[in-house]
C-alpha cells in the first residue's frame, strides 16, 4: 500500500520545500513574467502579467484529446472535471475539519498539473490554505503557489474588509446612534422594525467574500477556480443572502423615506451636511453582487459544489442536510468526497478494527441516504502524515481525483 511518507521520502523533495527543479523553473518562467514570490493585488493582475504561451497550447491539445472520448471509452470522474478549457468553478464544502482545505488544495494542484491555470480561493474566515500549501499565501491578494506544473494562484479573502463593507452598507440597523435619534423623534418603533430584518445577525456571521473572488475571476486566464468554502452553515447563509436582501431592501426603502425626512428636519435645525453614503443604495449594490454569486452557484454548465465528508454518523448527517439545502437552492451537486477512510489492512489492531467497523456503518449510511446515495462517491484514505505542501497535496489529489 502506498503511504504518503514512503512516497515523499522516496521520490519527492522534503515536504515543506516546494518542488523546484531546473525543469520546473524553466517551465514556470515560460508562464510567469514575474518572480514566483511576487504578490499581485487584483488590480495589478492582467492577462499580460500572466503569460500563458507555449506550454498552455501544448496542454490545451492534451485537454482536447481528453474531452473527445469515444462512446465506448469510459470517461473517469477527473477526465470529466479536467476536460475543456472553458472556465469551471468547483466549490468544496462540508462540516468543519473534514478536510475541505486539503481536498480543495489537492484538486487545485491536480488541475494545475494537468495544464489548467488555476486559482484556489479560500472564503473560510479561518483560512488554512497557507498551512495546507506550507507557503505564505496570506494578504488578501493573488499569490503564486510554488510547485505545480502550470500557474496556480491562491487567494485568501480578507474577511474583515468584506465584513466592514457589509456593516457600513447596513449601518441603518440597530446602531445606538440611530436608535437614540429615532427614539428622540418618537420613531422608536421603526427601529424595532429594522431589527426584525435581522441585519445584525448577518453582520455577526462571516461575510460574503465569494463575490470578491468572482470579481477577480473576470481575469480570464484562470480556467479552473476552486473554492475552499466556510463550513456548512456559513455557505448556506451565503446562498440565502440574496433572497434575504431582496426582502429587506423593500422594507428598508420605505423606512428610509421616513427616516430621511426626520433626519433632514433635524439637520436643517443644526445645519449639518448629509455626507453619509446612501445605505439603501449600498445594500442594493451588495444585493446585485450577491445575486450574481447565486447565479454562478446555480449554473450547471460552469459550476459544481463538491461535498466533502468523513465516514462518521455526524459528518454524514450534516452532509445529507447540506445536500438537501443545496438542492433546494438549485445548486448543482454531483460528487461526494469521503475523506480519511482507513486504508485496507490485513492486521488491524483492536482500535483500528473498531474504527473500521464504525466507518463501514457510516459508509452504509451514505449508500442508504436518499440525498447522498445518488452522488458519485470519491474516496480518500486516511494517510499516515499530515498533508502539507505541494508534493503531499499532489499525492492526495492523485488518489482522490481519479
Ligand atoms: N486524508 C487525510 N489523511 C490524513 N490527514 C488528513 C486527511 N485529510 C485532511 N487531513 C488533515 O486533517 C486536518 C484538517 O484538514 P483541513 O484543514 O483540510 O480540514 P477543513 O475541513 O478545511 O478544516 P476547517 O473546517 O477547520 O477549515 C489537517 O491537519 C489535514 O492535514
Amino acid at each position: 500500500m502506498a503511504t504518503l511518507s514512503s512516497s515523499l521520502l522516496s521520490s519527492s523533495p522534503p515536504l515543506c520545500k516546494p518542488r523546484v527543479s531546473p525543469t520546473t523553473l524553466v517551465s514556470r518562467t515560460d508562464f510567469i513574467s514575474f518572480s514566483p514570490r511576487t504578490t499581485l493585488s487584483s488590480s495589478t493582475i492582467s492577462p499580460s502579467t500572466l503569460s500563458l504561451p507555449v506550454k498552455q497550447n501544448r496542454r490545451r491539445n492534451s485537454l482536447q484529446v481528453k474531452s473527445v472520448a469515444s462512446p465506448t471509452e469510459t470517461v473517469s470522474e477527473f477526465d470529466e472535471m479536467v476536460s475543456g478549457t472553458k472556465r469551471k468553478y468547483y466549490m468544496l464544502g462540508g462540516k468543519g475539519g473534514v478536510g475541505k482545505t486539503s481536498c480543495a488544495a489537492s484538486l487545485a494542484v491536480r488541475f494545475a498539473n494537468n495544464g489548467h491555470p488555476t486559482l484556489v480561493v479560500s472564503t473560510d474566515p479561518a483560512h488554512s490554505l497557507s498551512d495546507s500549501f506550507a507557503q505564505d499565501l496570506t494578504g488578501g491578494m493573488l499569490v503564486p503557489v510554488e510547485g505545480p506544473d502550470s500557474p496556480l494562484f491562491a487567494l485568501e479573502i480578507n474577511p474583515e474588509k468584506a465584513r466592514e463593507e457589509f456593516r457600513s452598507a447596513s449601518q441603518m440597523n440597530g446602531g445606538t446612534e440611530v436608535k437614540d435619534f429615532m427614539d428622540g423623534m418618537g420613531l422608536g418603533m421603526l427601529v424595532e422594525q429594522l431589527g426584525e430584518l435581522k441585519l445584525g445577525e448577518l453582520l455577526d456571521t462571516p461575510p460574503p467574500g465569494l463575490d470578491e473572488a468572482i470579481a477577480i475571476s473576470k481575469y480570464n486566464m484562470f480556467t479552473r477556480i476552486v473554492f475552499d468554502t466556510a463550513p456548512t452553515g456559513h455557505t448556506l447563509r451565503l446562498l440565502s443572502l440574496p433572497d434575504f436582501l431582496d426582502a429587506s431592501i423593500g422594507k428598508i426603502l420605505k423606512l428610509r423615506q421616513k427616516i430621511t425626512s426626520a433626519t433632514s428636519a433635524i439637520k436643517s435645525v443644526f445645519g449639518k451636511e448629509d455626507n453619509q453614503p446612501d445605505a439603501a443604495e449600498k445594500l442594493e449594490r451588495l444585493r446585485e453582487r450577491m445575486v450574481k454569486v447565486r447565479e454562478l452557484f446555480r449554473d450547471t454548465e460552469s459550476t459544481e459544489f463538491v461535498i466533502v465528508t468523513i465516514p462518521t454518523v455526524m459528518a454524514v448527517s450534516e452532509s445529507s442536510r447540506l445536500s438537501a439545502s443545496l438542492k433546494k437552492e438549485s445548486v448543482p451537486v454531483k460528487r461526494l468526497v469521503v475523506n480519511q477512510i482507513l486504508p485496507p489492512s490485513s492486521s488491524d489492531c483492536k482500535f483500528c478494527s473498531i474504527k473500521r467497523k464504525d466507518q463501514m456503518r457510516a459508509l452504509d449510511m451514505i449508500r442508504e441516504d436518499s440525498e447522498l446515495s445518488g452522488l458519485t462517491l470519491m474516496e480518500a484514505p486516511l494517510v499516515d502524515m499530515e498533508i502539507r505542501g505541494v508534493p503531499a497535496l499532489r499525492f492526495l489529489g492523485d488518489i482522490i481525483w481519479k
